[in-house]
């Protein structure tokens, strides 16, 4: 999978080298660059952005900047990602969705958004995704495209130490609409708390149940809108 990630701040995404995703990158699995987006504008001070049309707080980023970076890097096989909190919700399926694209390009927003002529005109050329991460604003897209490209490229073959765990993970396989059992380790006794019995039994069976039973009982009590569906 190639990812390229326009912004204004292309120091914001280095964390995106560390960890799972920078090992994927270096055995070759992943493939990362980031751009400045004031490379592409035209004027002296480098301007990416300009006052509202209608009115309103704030600015917004020029389209025209923005349609000069995408060209630049767009691909055949190109999926534009557009972080913004007007997006649809960004969830599980949505990335193991993203896992299966050749070439994501993570258009990050800042001040009020990004004209929304960018978009329209990128969506008559390649398939757009405007996501939100939740329900809250953030100052830039920066942070959504962090959380966006981990939940994704943990999910390619050979990202992740063992595939199993994105089986077993919250929303996904098995858990489509639960939450993720809780997770125990050594010691066996923390603080005078001792790890669940079952887990000790060496009962597969037992366990299995337990977790699911556990999942439940989680998805009840801190998200109960999974299970009115
Ligand atoms: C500027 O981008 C945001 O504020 C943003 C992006 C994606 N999801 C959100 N909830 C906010």
């Amino acid at each position: 999978m190639r990812l390229d990630v326009i912004t204004i701040f292309p120091a914001y995404l280095a964390p995106l080298r560390e960890s799972l995703l920078g090992k994927a990158i270096a055995d070759g699995r992943v493939d990362l660059a980031v751009h400045d987006l004031r490379d592409w504008a035209t004027d002296r001070h480098r301007t990416v952005d300009d006052a509202p049309y209608g009115g309103g707080p704030g600015m917004v980023m020029k389209p025209d900047v923005w349609g000069r970076a995408l060209d630049a890097v767009a691909q055949p096989s190109s999926t534009l990602v557009v972080p913004t909190p007007a997006g649809r919700r960004f969830t599980q399926p949505v990335a193991a969705e993203l896992a299966g694209c050749a070439h994501l390009v993570f258009a990050c927003g800042r001040y009020e958004g990004i004209d929304q002529r960018f978009v329209q005109d990128a969506a008559s050329r390649m398939p757009v995704r405007e996501l939100s991460i939740g329900d809250y604003v953030l100052a830039g897209g920066e942070v959504a495209t962090m959380v966006i490209v981990e939940a994704v490229t943990r999910l390619l073959p050979g990202v992740l130490g063992n595939p199993e765990s994105a089986v077993q993970d919250s929303f996904a396989g098995d858990l489509a609409d639960l939450v993720e059992a809780p997770s125990y380790t050594r010691p066996p006794v923390y603080r005078g708390l001792p790890v669940p019995a079952v887990l000790t039994s060496g009962d597969h069976a037992a366990v299995a149940a337990w977790r699911a039973e556990q999942s439940r009982r989680r998805t009840t009590e801190n998200r109960p809108d999974l299970l009115i569906q």
